[in-house]
């Protein structure tokens, strides 16, 4: 993934020679960039031929998220409203698009122009789904959910802390300075990062996670069923029961994290995460907890750290005066005016 990183954030940076003391706005360029790597790298396309099903995808989310907070009296409960009709329509459209997606590459290996279905992540569900007979199969509208559920973990979570990242470095701009430092110590002015130098960019660890604690893309937390009975500090917890595990409340508790738990302090982190929380580990959980814990975890942090390492080479941003804070809950916490700054060439 190192590699397609690279090229999709060189494409990124190439554009904004051009903005050279001008103001640009990181939160529609960061949505570029996460859609172009995850594309590349889950199914070996380019954001261009990806973008109708992103774009679908942003639009279902925000019908989803309105449809679930909407009140609705009790005969008229069952009459689909326009946003309900809207959202299953919107449904079809994307499973067709990314069924045509998955006939492109069952013709490419029909007519022998490829090998196989391909070591990429449609490659791999793609032999799941011819996989006849065998305990690996899955049916055509797992396929599309897998597809689905990839394109939206992989692309709004990182596009929303890649944003917050540049905010908060933008704010304090002494912290921007620290990690210049640091990719200017692992890699100099030129070299493109590689795996080896990302394991080394501690001060930019600590600046991720602190971002994390504090605009964690999965505000909203997620949820646990007791599946047999269970003790939970002073609760007993019944089979059946469904409890939710907030995590922007658990990441902004005093009690955890002390009275600064408002500021932006990275080096709260400089000797671990147990240290940060007052020996309590588990609660700093950006990426969830257990056997269901985040599959993009890895991917996810070292293309935020690739990213923000090429920029810190390359440019110096402030925070533009046009800027209005205004984290607004989709699906991950966006700023919904964006995040605006002024770059400079270094
Ligand atoms: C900053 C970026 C990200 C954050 C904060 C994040 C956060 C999360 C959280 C909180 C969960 C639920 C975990 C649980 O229930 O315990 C999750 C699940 C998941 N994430 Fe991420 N994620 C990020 C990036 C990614 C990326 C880049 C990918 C894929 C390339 C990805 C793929 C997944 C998948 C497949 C699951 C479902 C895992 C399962 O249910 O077994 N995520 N993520």
């Amino acid at each position: 993934m190192v590699p397609d990183v690279i090229a999709s954030a060189e494409m990124m940076l190439e554009r904004w020679k051009m903005k050279e003391g001008k103001e640009i706005e990181v939160h529609e360029e960061f949505r570029i960039l996460s859609s172009e790597v995850i594309s590349r790298t889950a199914f070996g396309s380019s954001f261009k031929e990806g973008q109708h099903i992103f774009g679908m995808l942003n639009e279902l989310m925000i019908l989803s998220d309105r449809n679930t907070f909407k009140m609705s009296l009790p005969i008229i409960r069952y009459v689909p409203t326009k946003d309900e009709k809207d959202a299953i329509r919107l449904v079809q459209r994307i499973a067709d698009s990314i069924m045509e997606m998955v006939k492109n590459r069952q013709e490419k290996v029909k007519n022998r122009e490829v090998d196989g279905f391909g070591k990429d992540y449609l490659g791999l569900l793609l032999k799941a789904y011819h996989d006849e007979g065998h305990s690996m199969k899955i049916s055509a509208d797992q396929l599309v959910d897998e597809c689905k559920t990839l394109y939206v973990a992989g692309q709004e979570t990182t596009n929303t802390l890649l944003s917050w990242m540049i905010l908060l470095l933008s704010i304090h701009q002494d912290w921007q300075e620290e990690a210049r430092r640091e990719v200017l110590r692992v890699f100099g002015p030129d070299k493109t990062p590689d795996s080896d130098g990302i394991t080394r960019l501690k001060l930019m660890g600590m600046i991720i996670n602190e971002t994390l604690r504090l605009y964690s893309p999965v505000f909203a937390g997620f949820m646990r069923d007791v599946d047999k009975e269970t003790r939970l500090g002073k609760f007993d917890l019944p089979v059946g029961v469904q409890f939710h595990i907030p995590i922007m409340a658990i990441h902004h508790d005093p009690d955890i994290w002390g009275q600064d738990v408002h500021l932006f302090k990275p080096d709260r982190f400089s000797e671990g995460v147990a240290k940060a929380t007052n020996n309590n580990p588990s609660a700093f959980m950006p990426f969830g907890m257990g056997p269901h814990t985040c599959a993009g975890f890895n991917f996810a942090t070292n293309e935020a750290k690739i990213t923000i390492a090429m920029i810190l080479q390359r440019f110096t941003f402030s925070l533009s005066p046009g800027y209005v804070h205004s984290p607004f809950p989709v699906l991950a916490v966006r700023p919904e005016k964006g995040v605006q700054v002024i770059i400079n060439s270094l």
